[in-house]
């Protein structure tokens, strides 16, 4: 079968030889037992799994999964890779804590134990499963896929399960890394286990290590074969990030990681440039293999990180371009995201093979861990006020201040420079050395306020960010929960504050609704706010400046 032609969710399942008893008793029953209505998880009938999805208000839909339309064909074809744990019960789309799943899972095994079955790998099979589930019960890991891969219960499975070097697991102690997250716990055993891996979890959940660290396990440093794994991100700053963050984690080994830059891209020749690991954005990587010095056909690993955004109507053809390029057919990619819209879904689909799909949480939804608070300023000059009002009150850094355009950015950083804070900012505009040097200052603690666009609301790990202000609000929900989420990461607590105008009241609900998918409280009203068709919300605002109009107008 094509590449292109594969489907994301292609192994659902299920064996009948092996469940028959099971499956006439169910057959029978399952209408009775598991009534619409209640259902949100899985059900076994008319001889395919049907998932249901419980609509925005009420009753729930039958969502026929794709692969099923084409499950005659493929259930003939052999599987290229095959994972190595048991099959078992397979959530649905809607792979929430709540789903049906998790209580059907029990009494199939129940009944494989009652069968008598007679090896002692089936018992350890069983075993193995009811692990499984309560290890991802424990950590709000819902999968989908077929025969999906123990998580991990701690970093020392890597060495006993998968034979992780000696220096990999110094490395994570010396970063002070004690238990793997819940997406490094799913994500890294299936990226080991050779299967494509589409994963959603929230900001600052260690996304990062999740896809590097089953990199590193499997590649060689130093190989003369070429580029063995590439990572795509969508912003310079984002892949600077991930070298670094890549380069810590193989201290004591030589591999070379490479983040192509501007003059790499341009004039570099990786026919000659060592190169093991390579961290891009798309439209360098992009312009490189145009170039054509560039040889990416025997890449082992490709991950997409921030998939959602680089799945974006602006990075698709450049994407395209890499994955026609990275043409080795048992090449693993994995797509990583904190937002995971359904639209991001179908496209990943005509791109992966054989994929698991792991969802910690609620998908789409904003760190549990940040403080969440709406605040209306009504004008343009009441949010300047506002802002300075709470400055003089109490200012905690570092803070960090999101707008909606480099323009605005500017007339705020000039407002700032007025006051008694170190502020910096950061935009399209500045060059590359400026902007580096806008996160590093940020980073050390030279700048305690640094005003963004949201060139830098996705992926950016500022330690101990304490306070995200939204002063001009986030175009959509997506946008909301990346921005806030560059506070409240790897366990800390964060805060968020919204400011919005009369003009933002429509969009409100949007960003109400995350806030209380996270638990956040927000006034009835806002709730009950219409329904909006078009999600995003760009407005014009006026310019930032106390000044008299007319002053503002002059300077
Ligand atoms: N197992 C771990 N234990 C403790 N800290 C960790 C662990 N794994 C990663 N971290 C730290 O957590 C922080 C956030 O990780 P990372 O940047 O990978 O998050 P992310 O999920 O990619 O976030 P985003 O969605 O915003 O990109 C980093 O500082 C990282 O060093």
């Amino acid at each position: 079968m094509e590449k292109g032609s594969t489907l994301l969710f292609a192994g659902t399942r299920f064996n009948r030889k092996r469940f028959a008893s099971i499956f006439e008793r169910f057959h029978e029953q399952a209408l009775k037992v598991y009534q619409p209505a209640t259902l949100c998880g899985v059900c076994l009938c008319n001889f395919r799994l049907i998932f249901w999805q419980p609509k925005e208000e009420g009753e729930p839909r039958e969502v026929v999964p794709q692969s099923f339309k084409n499950s005659e064909k493929k259930s003939k074809k052999k599987r290229k890779r095959s994972g190595t744990a048991p099959a078992e019960v397979v959530e649905g789309f809607n792979v929430f804590k709540t789903s049906e799943a998790s209580s059907l899972t029990p009494s199939l095994t129940d009944d494989l134990k009652q069968e008598g079955s007679s090896s002692s790998q089936r018992k350890e099979d069983v075993k193995q499963i009811e692990q499984a589930a309560l290890l991802r019960k424990k950590y709000g890991i819902h999968i989908s896929g077929y025969n999906v891969p123990q998580p991990l219960e701690n970093f020392s499975d890597l060495s006993s399960r998968f034979r992780c070097k000696p220096y990999l697991s110094e490395n994570l102690s010396q970063l002070g890394f004690k238990e793997p997250t819940p997406i490094q716990r799913q994500a890294i055993p299936v990226i080991l286990s050779g299967r494509e891996c589409f994963a959603c979890a929230p900001t600052g959940s260690g996304k990062t290590l999740a896809f590097l660290c089953p990199i590193l396990m499997k590649i060689k440093p130093g190989s003369k074969d070429g580029i063995k794994a590439v990572v795509l991100c969508p912003t310079r700053e984002l892949a600077a990030q991930t070298v670094r963050e890549c380069k810590k984690l193989t201290r004591g080994r030589k591999f070379k990681i490479k983040l192509m830059t501007k003059e790499l891209s341009r004039s570099g020749d990786f026919t000659k440039i060592p190169c093991d690991i390579l961290v891009s954005t798309p439209l360098r990587l992009d312009f490189a293999i145009n170039k054509r010095k560039l040889d990416l056909s025997r890449v082992e690993y490709l991950v997409l990180d921030e998939s959602d955004k680089l799945f974006e109507l602006g990075f698709v053809e450049q994407i395209d371009s890499v994955v026609k390029a990275c043409s080795n057919p048992s090449i693993i990619r994995s797509l990583f995201s904190a937002t995971l819209p359904d639209t991001v879904e179908e496209l990943a689909r005509s791109i992966m093979h054989d994929a698991v799909r792991v969802i910690v949480g609620k998908k789409n939804s904003a760190s549990q861990l940040i403080k969440q608070k709406l605040v209306f300023a009504g004008s343009e000059k009441g949010k300047l006020l506002a802002l300075r009002q709470s400055f003089a009150e109490s200012l905690n850094p570092p803070v960090l201040i999101f707008v909606q355009s480099k323009e605005r950015a500017k007339e705020l950083y000039k407002e700032l420079a007025f006051d008694d804070i170190k502020a910096d900012v950061i935009h399209a505009d500045l060059t590359q050395q400026q902007r580096e040097d806008a996160v590093d200052n940020f980073r050390a603690g030279k700048t305690w306020v640094l005003i963004a666009t949201d060139v830098i609301s996705r992926g950016m790990d500022f330690k101990g960010v304490n306070c995200v202000i939204n002063y001009d609000f986030p175009e959509s929900a997506t946008a909301y929960i990346h921005r806030i989420g560059r506070s409240g990461r790897a366990g800390r607590p964060g805060e968020a504050i919204t400011l919005y105008t009369e003009e933002d009241k429509p969009f409100l609900r949007n960003i109400a609704n995350v806030m209380v998918a996270s638990g956040c409280e927000v006034p009835s009203w806002i709730l009950d706010l219409p329904k909006l068709r078009h999600k995003k919300h760009r407005v014009k605002r006026d310019n930032i400046s106390t000044l008299p109009e007319d002053n503002a107008a002059e300077e």
